[in-house]
């Protein structure tokens, strides 16, 4: 079987295991089963009708005696490029402003708060191609590129914080950046989040293209609680997650693009343990399909050159601070996982678990004040001969 024609891990899972098996491997692997969300008949034939998974889940937390219960509902979009990637620019951003648009009406429908899509989701991922034109074309302003103003109207239309990844032009500087638009539910821009770190790996040749962000470690307070966005490739790193914790985010979505060859083994461990470490819930999204290039490019391993990146996986989920998580959409079709959680449980597991109270915060400070200067000394001891 080809690598992209495996649905789900959670589907072979089930189609291999006897009942009782099945129920303590999922145990193991994905912790306190999460409840399957009712989710409306019309949503369920809307998302039928238009070719692409419906998913809902829900975390519980226990009921407190002097805080109501704080439930939202957050929906996590994955999809394919609709058009070939040599179709022209604008005609290339609609289509795919369409297909959001019809997933994004179910999302409304099933009573979503707070939509995020996945990392530059209205272009391909022409990184890879170290080709400038035209991909920069795609790049659009953060206030008022058409990308922010389209989402703006979902965002009022439904009453929905919208996250939106995009490709951004900086036209008073002449820069670009990777970067997600916060839209308040009132359909105002709340602000921006830039991808703080640029993969150096594989054909990910992103530095092409844009800068580190600096926009820091915001959290955006919304009505629905506050998040934060750490994209792609920070979710190698443990300290940026835990600066948007430290900032008090109580959801870090994390919108990526990543392929099968390179990180999947990865993928369903580090934005999980990032939920555990900082005692917040974290929404990991990744495309899926395919995506062709016309101009051939190589991957600097004496390899010969291609057209394609590899198989860009999916599997978008949902992970809570207690290390459960929900399934995964699947790994090669275009899905929408709505899931609801208590935003309660964050401090009912700090409480438990303590990990921001037994960190040693001073310590690594001075530490790692240490390590960055340009006369450090590693601290290892020797055995004196
Ligand atoms: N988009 C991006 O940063 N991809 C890098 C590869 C990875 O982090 O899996």
């Amino acid at each position: 079987m080809a690598a992209c024609e495996l649905e789900s891990l959670e589907e072979a899972l089930e189609a291999h295991l006897p009942e009782a098996e099945l129920r303590e491997v999922r145990r193991l692997l994905f912790g306190r089963d999460t409840e399957k969300l009712d989710l409306p008949a019309s949503a369920v034939e809307a998302a039928h009708e238009r070719h692409f998974e419906l998913k809902g889940c829900r975390f519980d937390a226990a009921q407190e005696q002097l805080r109501p219960p704080r439930r939202v509902r957050v929906g996590l979009i994955q999809h394919r490029i609709v058009l070939p990637t040599d179709a022209p620019v604008l005609e290339q951003v609609t289509a795919m402003h369409n297909r959001v648009a019809e997933m994004a009406e179910v999302a409304a429908t099933c009573g979503v708060n707070i939509l995020c899509f996945q990392e530059t989701w209205p272009m391909p991922f022409a990184f890879c191609t170290r080709e400038k034109e035209p991909w920069t074309e795609f790049a659009e302003s953060a206030e008022d590129g058409i990308t922010t103003r389209f989402c703006q109207e979902l965002a009022k239309k439904y009453n929905m914080v919208i996250i939106s990844p995009i490709l951004e032009r900086d036209e008073l500087r002449s820069t670009l950046w990777n970067t997600a638009v916060i839209i308040s539910n009132s359909g105002n821009v709340l602000g921006k989040s830039r991808k703080n770190h640029i993969p150096r790996i594989g054909d990910f040749n992103e530095s092409t293209y844009y800068m580190e962000g600096n926009t820091g470690h915001a959290v955006f307070q919304t009505q629905f609680g506050r998040v934060a966005v750490n994209i792609c490739y920070g979710r190698h790193h443990p300290l940026n997650w835990f600066l948007y914790s430290l900032n008090g985010a109580e959801i870090i979505f994390n919108p990526s693009a990543t392929v099968g060859a390179l990180s999947e083994p990865m993928w369903p461990i580090e934005a999980r343990n990032a939920a555990i470490a900082n005692h917040c819930f974290t929404c990991a999204i990744n495309r899926v399909g395919t995506e062709h290039f016309k101009s051939e490019f190589t991957s600097g391993d004496g390899k010969k050159a291609h057209h394609d990146f590899g198989h860009f996986y999916g599997s978008s989920y949902v992970a809570a601070p207690d290390g459960s998580r929900t399934p995964g959409l699947s790994r090669t079709r275009d899905g929408l996982l709505v899931v609801e959680m208590d935003l309660n449980l964050n401090r009912q597991i700090s409480d438990r678990w303590s990990f921001k109270m037994t960190g040693r915060y001073e310590e690594y400070a001075e530490e790692l004040a240490d390590a960055v200067r340009p006369d450090f000394q590693p601290h290892v001891v020797r055995e004196k001969i």
